[in-house]
């Protein structure tokens, strides 16, 4: 589902112009639909609907307030990966006892806050981590509830940069030694409860392959910990990828369609596969999406700002860079970048559209046909809602872009630009 469409030549959000919206705020601009966000999670929560679940999204995908306040309100629960996630989820509005509490390098301030706070559950990823948590939680005299992240060394078939379900990378614990860590857990760490079991295989997968092959591989495994230990959920983890060739309504026709491709995987197709596997369980089933609940809600409003031809390349030199938008340069992400007013003709020129960083990586498209835009107008980079304001950065001293909602008719600022006072914000001259 998506909330971004041509009308009468110009690009909306909902029902608000775009162009007005840069010509307003300026650019560089993140611009969120909500009904997008919305459609997604009620999408999601319905092809779960046979199972007792919960929606935990994953915050690092996209963090905004008022992002995690529309999820929150809709009924989610959130998976956090560090303090700052669990007090932006607190200040949104959300429920501690809706977070799990992800990742391979818990500090100790992080544990004790999680723990203050009551997130529903610690998934841990070493046996080192687990006797840490038990330590603390001892300390500050609190039961500790934790789940294992296995590790069920299945290839994701994603990227090799966000795969995490293989022997190889970092996160979880061996399929194979997973029994033997619950029943260290349950003699040796009383501060500990064992509350579930957890998996991630990697992130933006576009086949339900792997998570068939994941959840078949990981289910006795589930049913033998739930024998001896009682817990009361297994999490599948996020990972559905979404559909970055085709951003725009579907209703739409232009140029872009060219470029347009079936997305092989649907949330019904992804629940349909896995649910079966799972009910026997009955179990509490947690699903952690972050890209699929806001990636296709989000745009990243860019003007072009200088023309140069070059004897080998064209250059469109835009006034978003890769401190705004990271995923071309570190994992060859394609977006597709259409003009927020429609061009008059259907000519395309082959461009590379890059920022103003000091980078050769420094681009959001290479080698790409687009519509003939001129100096001054502006551009829209599909598909920018997840992984694109949470990695951005100050990098060459450049302030972070604004993020706007748009809800119907109504766009509100939901983070001001940074002034470059913001940027130098407790830095001091030694
Ligand atoms: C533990 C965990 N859960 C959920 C996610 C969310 O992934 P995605 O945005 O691909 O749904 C991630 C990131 O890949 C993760 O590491
Ligand atoms: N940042 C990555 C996804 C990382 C997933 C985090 N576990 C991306 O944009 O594709």
């Amino acid at each position: 589902m998506h909330s971004f469409r041509y009308t009468q030549g110009e690009l909306f959000a909902e029902n608000v112009s775009l162009q007005s919206l840069a010509e307003q705020h300026g650019t560089p601009l993140y611009v969120y639909s909500k009904a997008t966000i919305t459609g997604h999670f009620t999408r999601l929560d319905a092809a779960l609907g046979q199972l007792d679940h919960l929606i935990c999204y994953a915050v690092k995908a996209n963090s905004n307030l008022a992002v995690l306040s529309t999820i929150a309100k809709l009924g989610g629960g959130f998976d956090i990966v560090s303090a700052g996630e669990l007090y932006r989820v607190i200040k949104a509005g959300g429920d501690a006892s809706k977070c799990t509490f992800a990742g391979v390098g818990k500090t100790r301030d992080e544990i004790v806050y999680a723990l203050e706070q009551g997130v529903y559950c610690i998934n841990a990823e070493s046996e080192a981590e687990l006797r840490y948590i038990n330590q603390v939680a001892g300390e500050i005299g609190k039961k500790a509830p934790v789940a294992v992240r296995v590790n069920p060394n299945v290839d994701a078939k994603t990227h090799a940069k966000i795969t995490t379900g293989k022997s190889e990378n970092k996160f979880g614990i061996e399929f194979e030694n997973i029994l033997e860590v619950y029943g260290r857990v349950a003699a040796e760490m009383p501060n500990l409860q064992i509350k579930g079991l957890q998996m991630h295989i990697g992130s933006q997968l576009t086949s339900v392959d792997p998570f068939v092959e994941a959840v078949k591989k990981v289910v006795p495994l589930v049913q033998e910990v739930k024998d001896k230990y009682g817990i009361q959920f297994f999490s599948i983890g996020g990972g559905i990828g979404i559909n970055y060739k085709q951003s725009l309504d579907s209703g739409d026709e232009g140029w872009w369609q060219e470029n347009s491709e079936v997305h092989p995987l649907t949330v019904q197709a992804y629940a349909e596969a896995v649910v079966p596997h799972l009910a026997p369980l009955g179990l509490r089933i947690l699903c952690e999406p972050g890209r699929f609940m806001v990636g296709n809600a989000g745009v990243l409003l860019t003007k072009v700002l200088y023309e140069k031809r070059g004897a080998a390349k064209t250059f469109k030199i835009v006034d978003a860079g890769m401190n705004d938008l990271i995923r071309p340069t570190l994992y060859e992400g394609w977006h597709m970048i259409t003009p927020l007013k429609q061009p008059a003709t259907d000519a395309v020129e082959k461009v590379d559209v890059v920022g103003p960083i000091c980078e050769t990586g420094d681009f959001l498209a290479q080698n790409r046909e687009i519509p003939l835009v001129n100096e001054g107008d502006y551009l829209a980079v599909l598909s920018a809602g997840a992984y694109g304001f949470t990695m951005a950065s100050n990098y060459n001293t450049r302030p972070m872009p604004a993020e706007i909602l748009v809800d119907g008719d109504k766009a509100t600022v939901v983070r001001e630009r940074q002034t470059l006072e913001d940027v130098l914000k407790g830095e001091h001259i030694a």
